[in-house]
């Protein structure tokens, strides 16, 4: 897009954001919070096309100090859902039909955030909907993966593709789920409400509440949001959230790399199940340099908006007048932005690649045993939380004490001759694991896995390059081809450390 061309596509879309803006504000303001009066921010298109909206400051603010406070009524979660009438029928239904009589797996049961998909969408084709106008407020279409072609994602390299894939088939798989439990309740039902619901229950609607609340949600405990009442029948309906019950500094307990990305999954659903939105805030843009942060406030169940407190170690981001507030959505690399939230950073201090079990798995040529071995040293040690390699420090400790650990074992290295090595085959207790030990072995082993790694990003760039010129022209295609490109920097950064001696050697 050339400058006159965004200037105009700015024009045009600041136009429309003035109305959608009103409609929020009005909205509010029925609601007895009228934001207009009550804060020093305001909502327009942001000079950057790719960012959409945001929120802009109309003054100066002290660090620590409170932008807006949204009272309790306005956190959106799926305690909503239960004022329903037609959406407790079907949550009492699939209670008494489903629940009870069948032994469902986890994916196979309706979730918190189902409610809250439900909630959402009923609403949004309720003529006579309480949340239609802050609704109308949410983008029509989002840029993460699930509204790319599938040409694109067919072409990324398997470190993309993986997860994009993963991510796609959570979404249908969900969308089949709740559509099948709602075709059949619908048999029963004579709510007017469910009637518009199931009819409006497609794969595009589905996919774009999916992604509304996966890429607007804020997290917020149950206890923090909820009543009593309302945790007890979310309990009926969808089971107890033991919110302690994935924490990953549990992982110490696992067993198997299988047992640790269970608990890594469940771990991620727990947090899913306490998303809320928050209808204003959610136009808050990301930024790993915030300069403010948004809170729980226990005493009134508010939610607060607060610029950064004043920081002795670093210089303090200040809110200024006239512009933009950005809060941080978490320490995430590209690969979660573009997958979570549909787009990337150029100068992402957070951007690593990060090795999983298949890739190292791949290194690994050893007998059943030392292989189950490896694995359970690597959790015990806490080595899994950082397989990790970025532009400015190379490869992570952890990764590199894996890959010393794995050459021990490996029987590629035939060269391996020291009685320590030997002896630590046969005992847990020998092995060290404060040093590195093999730092020339290592480095072979992470330059076969970066070789391996820059394979599958060039084929997937020279593959990219040869799709359609129409295709080429979209902003998915620009933006996945530009993070194959950034990932290749990284690579290629790395590749250049490990085979620079001196600077290898400073590593360990
Ligand atoms: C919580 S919403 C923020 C409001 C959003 N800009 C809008 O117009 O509704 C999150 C979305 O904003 C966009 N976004 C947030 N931070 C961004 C950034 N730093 N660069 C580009 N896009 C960003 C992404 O599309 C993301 O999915």
């Amino acid at each position: 897009m050339n400058r006159w061309d965004k200037c105009k596509a700015v024009c045009f879309r600041s136009f429309k954001v003035d109305k959608i803006v009103k409609e929020l504000c009005d909205w509010l303001k029925e609601n007895d919070f009228d934001i207009e009066s009550k804060s020093s921010l305001r909502l327009i298109q942001s000079e950057n096309i790719f960012e959409g909206r945001c929120v802009l400051s109309n003054k100066n603010f002290e660090p620590n100090s409170t932008l807006i406070e949204f009272p309790h009524q306005f956190l959106i979660n799926y305690r909503l859902s239960f004022k329903i009438q037609g959406l407790v029928e079907f949550f009492e239904w699939y209670n008494e039909n489903y629940l009870k009589k069948n032994n469902l797996e986890n994916h196979l049961k309706l979730s918190r955030l189902d409610a809250l998909y439900l909630l959402i969408l009923e609403q949004r084709f309720n003529p006579n909907s309480h949340l239609s106008k802050f609704i109308y407020s949410m983008p029509q279409s989002y840029d993460t993966p699930e509204y790319f072609d599938k040409v694109i994602i067919d072409n990324l390299p398997q470190y993309l593709k993986f997860d994009v894939e993963k991510r796609i088939d959570k979404f249908n798989l969900k969308f089949n789920f709740v559509k099948n439990l709602l075709a059949e309740f619908s048999k029963i039902s004579t709510d007017k409400k469910v009637e518009n619901l199931v009819e409006n229950f497609n794969k595009e609607n589905f996919r774009w509440v999916f992604c509304s609340v996966n890429s607007r949600c804020f997290h917020a405990k149950e206890t923090e949001i909820c009543d009593q009442d309302d945790i007890v029948l979310a309990n009926k309906y969808f089971g107890v959230l033991n919110e302690s019950d994935g924490e990953l500094n549990r992982s110490i307990n696992c067993n198997s790399m299988e047992e640790y990305e269970e608990l890594n999954e469940k771990s991620e659903e727990i947090r899913n199940n306490l998303c809320c939105i928050i209808p204003y805030l959610d136009f808050l843009n990301h930024s790993n340099d915030s300069n403010a942060y948004a809170v729980f406030n226990e005493s009134d169940k508010s939610y607060t908006l607060k610029s950064q407190e004043q920081s002795d170690f670093s210089e303090t981001k200040l809110v200024n007048k006239d512009e933009q507030v950005y809060i941080t959505y978490g320490h995430h690399d590209n690969k979660t932005l573009y997958i979570e939230y549909g787009f990337i950073l150029e100068e992402n201090i957070y951007d690593k690649i990060t090795f999983n079990f298949r890739d190292l798995k791949k290194l690994i040529q050893t007998d059943e045993n030392s292989e189950k071995f490896i694995w359970q040293c690597a959790i015990q040690k806490n080595l899994i939380n950082d397989l990790s390699c970025n532009k400015q420090e190379g490869p992570s400790w952890s990764l590199l004490k894996l890959l010393d650990l794995i050459h021990i074992f490996n029987d590629d290295f035939k060269l391996l001759n020291s009685k320590q090595s030997k002896k630590s085959k046969n005992s847990n207790l020998e092995l060290n694991f404060y040093d590195i030990q093999h730092f020339n072995f290592v480095k072979e082993l992470f330059l076969r896995i970066l070789n391996n790694f820059k394979k599958d990003f060039i084929g997937s760039l020279d593959r990219l390059n040869a799709l359609s010129v129409n295709l080429k022209e979209t902003y998915h295609f620009k933006m996945s081809k530009r993070l194959v490109e950034l990932y290749l920097e990284i690579i290629e950064l790395n590749i250049n450390l490990a085979n620079d001696e001196q600077r290898w050697a400073m590593l360990f």
